[in-house]
């Protein structure tokens, strides 16, 4: 198939979009044969199906490298709940919070899982996405653990999308072991995801770094299992204030660290060493209604790459559109449209290991996104509209 006349933003990583005017797209066995200049095309493309694209602007499909839309229930209530002034220790005692989401998806089956997790992959993939990450996290027991990873796998087996998985088990203390964080992590945590791991379910490992959830050593408890198994790891780090984790996912070589609102430039400067991806996630500041902002400037500085993504979740991130995601990164943290457009594409791939997609560039799986829109900016520019014309997932639209 040859795509002809678009407009391509390859994200290659080179100036302004890695734009091509009048570009075109060879594909060949779901994989991108060539890629350039239209009136440079090699002939031996020109034989099969070609498809004018009237100038539309293609980039990479889009990929949502952190989410929790695996989970039972919602937490409409609680919204509302709040909204009518109860503070967050009301709604606790109310049974709200990450709590009650564990208690809906220990109590969901794994169909059931799979069904409302389709509800908002199917609103992602309507916006061109073609590959997320999906997290566990809402089990805290074994069993329930493997259930939700199971039905992360099962979304990717009833849809035209790719998954990544991310073990969670570091998210919360569940009831049954309230103030007994440290046995959570040996007796439950550690033993689910060795669990997990042997079933083929993980493929990175997760925690949260957080006054509300586990300190730096408990988080290196699990960091050394999973460096045991051989498991790239990555962590939600200052979020509500800096408790040393991003530095310590630089020390784990993190795939990532994620949140970052109360990172500091030295933080920056430990993931650059490391290669870590700095994953900017605005609807959990936007729902929690944050007042301090990832330090977007010394992320440039250092040269840490960064990656945007929905954190699509039932408490602090209720939010499945990854364009309004870039939207808010843009308007809320003053990332560029390019940095957005790259936040999803290029580094949200590196962000969950992945070498074979996120740019427009010979060798990658032909996943694409063709758009009703002229420039790449307004990808992030519009709020809460949906410019795309077609979704392109390994070569087939
Ligand atoms: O509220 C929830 O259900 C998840 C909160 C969410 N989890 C996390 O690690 N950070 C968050 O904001
Ligand atoms: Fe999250």
């Amino acid at each position: 198939m040859l795509l002809i006349n678009a407009t391509l933003a390859t994200m290659d990583g080179s100036p302004a979009y890695g734009l091509v005017e009048q570009g075109a797209v060879a594909i060949e066995n779901g994989v991108i044969a060539w890629a350039g200049p239209g009136q440079t095309v090699p002939a031996r493309f020109d034989a099969g199906e070609v498809i004018d694209l009237d100038g539309r602007l293609v980039t990479p499909a889009l990929i949502d490298c952190h989410t929790h839309v695996v989970h039972g229930g919602n937490r409409a209530r609680e919204f509302e709940m709040r909204l009518e002034g109860a503070s967050y220790e009301e709604v606790a005692r109310a049974g709200g919070g990450i709590v009650s989401t564990v208690a809906a998806t220990r109590a969901a089956t794994e169909d059931e899982l799979v069904a409302s997790a389709l509800t908002r992959v199917d609103a992602m993939i309507a916006e061109g996405v073609s590959t997320l990450e999906i997290k566990s996290g809402y089990g805290l027991d074994t069993a329930n653990e493997l259930k939700m990873l199971r039905a992360a796998k099962a979304v990717a087996a009833q849809r035209q999308v790719r998954v990544r998985t991310s073990y969670l088990g570091a998210h919360a203390v569940p009831p049954e072991y309230k103030g007994r964080g440290d046995a959570y992590i040996d007796e439950v945590c550690i033993t689910a995801l060795e669990a997990a791991h042997a079933e083929g379910l993980v493929d990175a490992v997760d925690g949260f770094c957080e006054g509300i959830a586990f300190t730096p050593e408990q988080i290196v408890r699990v960091f050394e299992r999973a460096k045991e198994l051989g498991i790239p790891v990555k962590l939600h780090a200052e979020q509500l204030s800096n408790l040393g984790g991003a530095k310590l996912a630089a020390e784990y070589g993190a795939l990532s660290a994620d949140h970052l609102e109360y990172a500091t430039a030295d933080d920056a400067a430990a993931m650059a060493k490391a290669g870590s991806v700095a994953v900017i996630l605005p609807g959990a500041f936007y729902t929690l209604r944050e007042t301090a902002a990832p330090p977007i400037n010394a992320f440039r500085e250092a040269g840490v790459p960064m990656a945007v993504a929905t954190d699509c979740n039932p408490g602090s991130s209720p939010m499945s559109s990854l364009l309004l995601s870039m939207n808010m990164a843009c308007t809320l943290f003053r990332m560029t449209p390019e940095e957005a457009l790259a936040g999803v594409t290029r580094n949200a791939a590196r962000a969950l290991a992945l070498d074979d997609t996120g740019m427009i560039a010979p060798g990658l799986r032909a996943d694409l996104a063709i758009w009703n829109v002229e420039h790449p900016a307004e990808l992030a520019y519009r709020i809460g509209f949906n410019p795309l014309f077609k979704r392109i997932f390994g070569g087939a639209s």
